[in-house]
């Protein structure tokens, strides 16, 4: 994983990756029409990309729902200043309007986020993170856009935050990656 760029003194600028199975999977699965899960259905009419990810639900009163989060375009040069998990549960993300968006995940390390590490995913990529994973919240960009959002709902705090006492720079030149 590349170390952040140092700019004379500012903050650490992020580089960015393209989003891909094996970048990602320390950290979960990506949701994608991938042709290894491919099984074709419905008398051949239909093509189905069998079990990408699964859902994880925890904790009293647990259940999966399946929601629309409808992101508003990030501005950049962008600050990472946080990031959160969720103890109780995985939570996925599929892009609905075809536009790019960017996913920043950061091993855990002791209790608190490491270095944050960002990928830029396509139109028609999603992601699930596993339960507990650090992510940073839904970075949506270029446009408003809708994401179907598959996560845990149920009894207790399933939202545990973390602030970085530095922030990392994410440039906009760094997404014509
Ligand atoms: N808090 C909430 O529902 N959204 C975040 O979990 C997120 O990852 O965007
Ligand atoms: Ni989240």
């Amino acid at each position: 994983m590349p170390e952040p760029r140092q700019t004379g003194g500012g903050p650490a600028v992020l580089w960015v990756r393209p989003l891909t199975t094996a970048a990602f999977a320390p950290f979960g699965s990506v949701i994608e029409a991938d042709p290894a899960a491919m099984r074709l259905i419905n008398g051949g009419n239909t093509e189905r990309y069998h079990a990408l990810a699964e859902a994880e639900a925890t904790g009293l009163e647990a259940r999966v729902v399946i929601n629309i989060f409808r992101g508003s375009p990030r501005a950049f040069p962008y600050a990472v200043t946080m990031m959160e998990r969720h103890p109780f549960g995985s939570q996925s993300f599929s892009p609905i309007d075809d536009r790019p968006w960017l996913v920043i995940v950061a091993d855990d390390e002791g209790g608190r986020p490491g270095l944050p590490q960002v990928f830029l995913a396509g139109g028609r990529q999603g992601v699930n993170y596993r339960r507990n994973v650090w992510h940073h919240p839904l970075m949506t960009v270029g446009a408003t856009s809708d994401f179907l959002v598959v996560d845990r709902s149920g009894a207790g705090n399933n939202l545990e935050e973390f602030f970085y006492d530095e922030p990392f720079i994410i440039e906009q030149a760094e997404l014509r990656a």
